[in-house]
């Protein structure tokens, strides 16, 4: 597993105004976005490119263009549809999968509730996009369904993590394929209820009001 942490003074701005629990949801939502923006850059350094010959006004020459199969994008909902229209605008190719799973609140259990992704995902670059990684239970089961489907190429985008789930997610994801995690920052820990200190609270409400 390869995990990059984004070092840079606009992510860590835009991450404290997200943590803030007077940010209202609107601004919540386009700092989500403008987040996305700034971790895609490095999430999408391996993209997939063929040559592309143009001509420009001087001369010709060889370019790149995006491969076939497109990449696919995958927010996991409710929280990665926030993240979703960020990612698409920097790969206008992609197309787009999604996966609908919630934690229960006791038992803290990822459980899936909507799937529409294509049946087989082998060659396919795959993008997951969630804000939270917490305990790592909602990941790992996204990340095998991806796996089950043939999919060897995987990047999480995540806005934050914490060191218990990286490490689930290494034990868990690390030793079958190489997956490569992309986030804002590596927050300190989990509380009693699972929710990362010092965190943003829950992303989906945060994102869309409703509890
Ligand atoms: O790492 P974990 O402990 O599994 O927790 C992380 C998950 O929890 C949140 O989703 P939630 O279950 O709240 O669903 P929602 O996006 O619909 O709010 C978040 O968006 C992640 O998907
Ligand atoms: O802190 C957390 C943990 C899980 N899910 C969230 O939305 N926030
Ligand atoms: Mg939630």
């Amino acid at each position: 597993m390869r995990l990059h942490v984004a070092d840079h003074p606009l992510v860590d701005h835009k991450l404290t105004v997200l943590r803030d629990e007077k940010t209202p949801s609107a601004t919540f939502r386009l700092l989500v976005d403008e987040l996305v923006t700034l971790l895609a850059y490095e999430a999408t350094r391996h993209v997939r490119t063929e040559p592309k010959e143009i001509r420009t006004p001087v001369t010709t020459t060889t370019g790149v263009r995006l491969s076939d199969p497109s990449p696919i994008v995958v927010p996991i909902l409710r929280a990665g549809l926030g993240m979703l229209e960020g990612m698409t605008r920097m790969i206008p190719t992609a197309e787009v999968g999604f996966l609908g799973l919630q934690r229960d609140e006791s038992t803290y259990e990822a459980v899936t509730y909507a799937n529409r992704l294509p049946d087989d995902l082998t060659d396919r670059q795959v993008f997951l996009l969630d804000p939270m990684l917490a305990t790592g239970g909602t990941l790992v089961a996204a990340i095998d369904y991806v796996l089950e489907r043939g999919a060897r190429d995987v990047t999480a985008v995540c806005l934050l993590a914490t060191p218990e789930g990286l490490d689930v997610l290494e034990k868990s994801i690390g030793s079958r394929v190489d997956v490569q995690i992309v986030v804002a920052a590596v927050d300190e820990r989990l509380n009693d209820q699972k929710y990362i200190v010092p965190g943003l609270g829950d992303a989906g409400d945060r994102l869309y009001g409703i509890v």
